[in-house]
């Protein structure tokens, strides 16, 4: 059965994405999330020529040597000096303060002698020096944060700063979440022979959580048909933006969740993907919302999410897309299958840099080597294996 490739099954998925819908949040809830449109500025910052130093405001000519200015008086940040500066004359400044008509330098305390209202200088004044020029961080018009950023706290500070009370952002996705398997029990349980601690919906919750308006995990569902509809259904029933179920999406007799989809009516396709770990993967639609059935193998189902549905989640919220990394081996690779292969690496620092070092695990059932990753190196289909110091494409686990 030829396997689909990974770009085929991507482009598909994105196809569905519907066009950002856009929520206006205070600031102090924005960082994190996904900006909707430019940021821009709505006045000059400074909002007038501002001193940068506590000093004097002078004209520059006036400051040759010997020469004695007169102090006429005081500008404060908050409290600008209203008069103008005129020949021989200085006003006494602090820093962030309006530099008053007429002066066109501040000269620093350090470099003044101060004698009642006059003052002398013990250096040369440089025309313009200390003087923060209106306009000079930043001008009316000026798009400060584009659109698809993903705000940082230094891009919520210049929001603030640019006087923006709230911002336009993405609204989020709501993501439901449905483990299927009998075998299952929930962490903190004891284990029946037979029985594995379903991990799953924990890992995808963490790693979609930065993505998400709200994740519910609607827990464990057993393999039986009638259990899983009326569970499915459940989750349905809150109308998600996202439905994520992991298991059961095999070949085997018990793998039910695929027919029991169609069932509810989500148009679905089953694709084996041409990626290791990870084959089996179903996505479809129902109504407005996207399905995903990831398989069941923990490191499979975090794999996917990873390749899939975190791709998906950033064209949901129109952020740019993320450029992979490009690092070097800190030792070889084997040979790759026919299959495109996320290999998990830790990053490690190099005398070089940071570069990938591959794990040699590739289980899709170990999930100590996964946790143990930092990366997966994106090895191309029929690779041959590269030295140690080849460039290769990686995905940072923790990247937005
Ligand atoms: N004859 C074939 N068998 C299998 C094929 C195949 O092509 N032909 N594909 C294999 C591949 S690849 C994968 S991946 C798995 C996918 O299987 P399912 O999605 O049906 O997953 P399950 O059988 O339900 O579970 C597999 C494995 O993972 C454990 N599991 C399931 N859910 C969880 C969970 N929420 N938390 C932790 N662990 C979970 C489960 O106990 C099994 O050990 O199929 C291969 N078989
Ligand atoms: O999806 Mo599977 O990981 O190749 O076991």
């Amino acid at each position: 059965m030829s396997l689909l490739p990974v770009e085929a099954a991507l482009e598909a998925i994105l196809s569905h994405i519907p066009p950002v819908v856009i929520e206006h949040v205070p600031l102090k809830e924005a960082v994190g999330r996904v900006l909707a449109q430019d940021l821009v500025a709505s006045h000059d910052q400074p909002p007038f020529d501002a001193s940068a130093m506590d000093g004097y405001a002078v004209r520059a000519t006036d400051v040759c040597d010997d020469a004695v200015l007169k102090v006429i008086g005081t500008s404060q940040a908050g409290s600008g000096y209203s008069g103008t500066v005129g020949p021989g004359e200085a006003v006494r400044i602090f820093t962030g303060a309006p530099v008053p008509r007429g002066a066109d330098t501040v000269i620093m305390q350090e470099e003044a002698v101060r004698d009642g209202d006059r003052v002398r200088f013990t250096a040369p004044a440089r025309p313009g020096h200390s003087v923060r020029l209106k306009g000079n961080d930043f001008a009316v018009g000026q798009v400060l944060v584009a659109a698809g950023t993903r705000l940082t706290p230094m891009q919520i500070a210049v929001a603030a700063a640019a006087n923006a009370a709230s911002l336009a952002v993405a609204r989020r996705p709501r993501i439901a979440l449905l483990a299927t398997g009998d075998e299952l029990v929930l962490p903190g349980n004891r284990l029946e022979p037979d029985q594995i601690v379903a991990s799953n919906s924990f890992g995808l919750a963490a790693m979609l959580q930065p993505y998400a308006e709200r994740i519910v995990d609607h827990g464990i569902a057993s393999d039986d048909r009638v259990v899983l509809r009326s569970r499915l259904e459940a989750a349905f029933a809150d109308a998600p933006d996202i439905l994520i179920t992991t298991g059961g999406a095999s070949v085997g007799e018990h793998d039910l969740v695929q027919d029991v989809l169609k069932d509810l009516g989500v148009s679905l396709d089953f694709w084996r993907i041409n990626m290791r770990p990870g084959k089996p993967l179903m996505f479809g639609t129902r109504d407005k919302t996207l399905v995903f059935g990831l398989p069941g193998n923990p490191v499979s189902a975090m794999v996917t999410a990873t390749a899939f549905i975190k791709p998906a989640l950033r064209a949901w919220l129109g952020h740019s897309a993320a450029a992979d990394w490009r690092l070097p081996l800190a030792s070889p690779t084997p040979a790759n299958t026919a299959r495109r292969h996320f290999m998990r690496a830790r990053l490690v620092q190099s005398p070089f840099g940071p570069a990938a070092e591959p794990i040699a695990q590739t289980d899709s059932g170990h999930t100590s080597s996964l946790a143990a990753a930092d990366l997966l190196i994106v090895q191309p289909e029929h690779d041959p294996g590269q030295p140690t110091g080849a460039v290769v494409a990686a995905i940072p686990i923790d990247a937005f």
